[in-house]
């Protein structure tokens, strides 16, 4: 599993083991980028090469593949490697892209590759100055935080990805709950941006984030796990899920820790570790049973059952199920209504509702990660995660 991780992690630096970054200024950028729209000479394809490494958003996989295939094409020639074995498949995958291009010339590899940076680049976020960009929270790349009427609104914002949770969104998430906690907001409310709520637990985060140590990369990500899904126990206000779309993974079992969750009738509930050769996170190993009963949760949890927003209300996990036509406009509502409750009445009640449990809480979220910290080490989870980042596999 090592060995095949780091590989597929290595796909991006391989492909791009290049010179010093130069440094352009924003105007000869621009000046460059609309350039290298209409052509492909050497420099502008050491542009490009560097403009890669600048890119904010993540290409994915199928992209970087192309992007080492004409990359290498463009330097030198046609594919000239023997073909990997049929379980190498890393090497296979980035083999199969580059041999694909059989005689393309360098020149019109290296001209591909400037048009399919410069389509990258021009997809890429722009800066400050976007009307709305006022009343957004500085400092976030995966959400956006807004806080306003009472209300903190932290949304998850890689629609692209449909919203999988990245290490930086770990990150970004666990410091935006601290702050709301303590902003002068009533409440605070989670949801997505795009059509997912969020397909959950990142899956390149297994590649991304290998160590020489197998071992090492399965207790920092345990570590990771813990604070984070601690920072949903102990926060302080109502917490209110606005689940959007369709959740898998992390963000549906989260949802026990949540005080209410309003759900699109296009959102559903899916938590199939199993099939990935994991086990339950966020405290629904507990949660969840209590919620909905032993039975309908080990359905979810053990069997992987996907679940309606209709179903997930009846079973107690969701409060409130709208239609998708008027799931903003009346939630936003009724949570504006909601907001202008007396806060520290609501934040005691919430305590008092909470306190109760929360030592239990953090040692069921402890044990939880020992648990996955020993399954992200079998080779059922390695098997399925290369499934997946192979193509060969969706949920
Ligand atoms: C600190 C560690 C904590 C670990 C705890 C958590 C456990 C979990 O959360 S388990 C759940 C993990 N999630 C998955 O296994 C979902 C995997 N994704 C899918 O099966 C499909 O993408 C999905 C059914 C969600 C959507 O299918 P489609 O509608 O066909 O869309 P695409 O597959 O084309 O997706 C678009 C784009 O997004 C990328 N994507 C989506 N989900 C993930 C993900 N979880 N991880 C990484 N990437 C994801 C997908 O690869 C596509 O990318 P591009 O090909 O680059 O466009």
């Amino acid at each position: 599993m090592a060995a095949a991780a780091a590989g597929l992690a290595s796909i991006w630096r391989l492909s791009h083991r290049l010179r010093p970054l130069q440094v352009i200024s924003f105007p000869v950028l621009q000046l460059h980028m609309s350039r290298i729209a209409m052509g492909g000479s050497q420099k502008d394809f050491e542009m490009a090469v560097n403009q890669v490494k600048r890119l904010k958003n993540e290409p994915g996989n199928e992209v970087k593949l192309k992007l080492y295939a004409l990359y290498k094409q463009a330097t030198e020639g046609p594919c000239n490697m023997p073909k990997p074995g049929m379980f190498d498949f890393i090497n296979k995958a980035k083999w199969d892209s580059w041999n694909a291009l059989g005689n393309l010339s360098k020149e019109t590899a290296r001209q591909n590759y400037v048009e399919l940076v410069s389509n990258l680049s021009a997809s890429e976020p722009s800066s400050p100055g976007k009307p709305g960009a006022g009343r957004k929270q500085a400092g976030y790349d995966t959400l956006v935080v807004t806080s306003e009427d009472g209300i903190t609104k932290i949304m998850f914002n890689r629609p692209t990805k449909k919203n999988a949770l990245n290490h930086q969104m770990y990150q970004e998430l666990m410091a935006a709950l601290e702050a709301a906690g303590k902003d002068d907001s009533a409440i605070t409310v989670i949801t997505g941006n795009g059509d997912y709520y969020s397909s959950g637990n990142d899956l390149n985060n297994f590649t991304d984030s290998l160590q020489d140590d197998i071992e090492k990369s399965a207790q920092n990500a345990a570590i990771l796990l813990r604070n984070f899904v601690g920072c949903f126990i102990d926060f302080p206000k109502p917490l209110i899920a606005m689940v959007n779309g369709p959740a898998v993974g992390i963000p549906v079992t989260l949802l026990g820790l949540f005080d209410i969750i309003y759900a699109s009738d296009r959102a559903t509930f899916h938590t199939p570790f199993s099939h990935l050769g994991q086990s339950p996170e966020g405290c629904s190993s507990y949660m969840f049973p209590k919620i909905m009963g032993s039975a309908k949760a080990a359905e979810m949890l053990i069997f992987g059952k996907k679940i309606t927003a209709k179903e997930a209300c009846a079973q107690g996990l969701v409060t409130e199920v709208f239609p998708d036509s008027t799931f903003q406009k009346e939630v936003w509502t009724r949570l504006k209504v909601y907001a202008k409750l007396p806060p520290n009445a609501m934040r005691i009640s919430k305590q008092l509702i909470r306190n109760m449990e929360k030592e239990k809480l953090h040692a069921i979220n402890s044990e939880e990660c020992r648990v996955l910290q020993s399954r992200w080490q079998s080779e059922e989870c390695a098997n399925a995660v290369m499934n997946f980042l192979s193509r060969k596999a969706k949920l």
